[in-house]
């Protein structure tokens, strides 16, 4: 515990949401002060291994969902701060947790917990942050937000086994796709964007327009991360890139590419996900494929799509500084590609 973590580090990754970063700064202060108290614990290895992820650089974007989404109805208390909080350690939980299923080495850039520690601890680290989670969110006291964000964990663990009982199945639909996502991702950005209204106690139209923005922006960022696992550059992303076709992970680039391909490249498709074969040589093929069918094209496509959902979502709400940051967060949920 003590050392506070930089902002400017999210602030850097996030140059195209300058005004959620700038309006937000004074109360992620108080959340990355809260993240470090409740990471804390008498059993050392528990702050040793959830703060080599905290302390790693991630965006925070879901806490500033939160708090933007509560700050702009002029929410003035602290529950905001703890359930912001809550949702950061649920993401962070996910994450230790996605590393050991999908065994990855690398995660912000640095190692990942369970190469240095092992996944039995990434595991129970993670279940351990579940659990302050939901002792923050008991803390508050609003059964809405507790409703909102214990369902959000059910259905993101209810994703990660759909997209497990999918995985290697190349007659995978879109449909499959998009119900994992929506599950997987998506669920988080919207429980994140829903809570804001709940301790502002708004009306319920204002909470399900915030709602609808945060699923269809989580929509469209999961839509753009997949394209980034082929398109992006490691070092950006702070993982390895093809690790999806790697993993046999079917996201909708690969889809809409195996639906449009020839018979011969369809049977490519199967012998590389279904059984396996992921060499780099397979990896190349893959993206000319992808590329061959405008995989990639097609994805930011219907991540844009979602984007217009989302921004449409906020349009009945006043204007305000609040609302043009939440807007341009969709931008940068595009933006992230370039
Ligand atoms: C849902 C996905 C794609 C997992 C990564 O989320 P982020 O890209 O928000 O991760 P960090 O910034 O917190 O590292």
């Amino acid at each position: 515990m003590g050392v506070v973590i930089p902002l400017e580090e999210s602030k850097n990754k996030l140059a195209s949401v300058k005004p959620l970063v700038d309006l937000t700064r004074p109360d992620m202060e108080r959340v990355n002060q809260l993240i470090l108290s409740k990471a804390g614990s008498d059993v050392q290895m528990i702050p040793e291994v959830a703060n080599h992820l905290i302390s790693s650089g991630g965006k925070r974007l879901r806490p500033m969902l939160t708090l933007a989404s509560a700050s702009m109805f002029g929410y003035e208390g602290d529950h905001h701060i703890k359930l912001a909080t809550s949702v950061e350690f649920m993401h962070t939980a996910t994450l230790l947790h996605d590393d050991v299923v999908d065994e990855s080495d690398l995660r912000r850039g640095k190692s990942t917990a369970r190469t240095i520690w092992g996944n039995q601890a990434s595991v129970l680290v993670g279940d351990f942050l579940l659990g302050q989670a939901f002792r923050m969110m008991v803390d508050v006291g609003s059964l809405d937000a507790l409703d909102v964000l214990s369902t959000a964990a059910s259905v993101i663990a209810e994703g990660e086994v759909l997209q497990l009982s999918v995985a290697k199945n190349m007659e995978t639909t879109e449909d499959d796709y998009l119900q994992v996502i929506r599950a997987k991702t998506a669920a988080l950005f919207a429980a994140a964007a829903e809570v804001g209204p709940i301790v502002a106690k708004t009306d319920k139209a204002t909470r399900s327009a915030l709602k609808s923005y945060g699923m269809n922006l989580g929509l469209a960022f999961q839509l753009v991360d997949d394209v980034l696992d082929y398109g992006g550059k490691s070092a950006d992303l702070g993982k390895n890139t093809g690790d999806d076709f790697r993993e046999g992970k079917i996201t909708l680039p690969v889809i809409l590419s195996y639906r449009r391909g020839t018979q011969d490249e369809r049977a490519f498709w199967r012998n590389a996900i279904e059984k396996g074969e992921s060499s780099d040589e397979n990896l190349e093929k893959a993206l000319g494929l992808i590329t061959k069918y405008n995989g990639l094209g097609d994805t930011i496509g219907r991540a844009t799509h979602y984007g217009t959902i989302a921004r449409d979502a906020l349009a009945p709400l006043p204007e305000s500084p609040w609302k043009n940051a939440l807007l341009e967060v969709i931008d940068f949920c595009i933006e992230r590609l370039n």
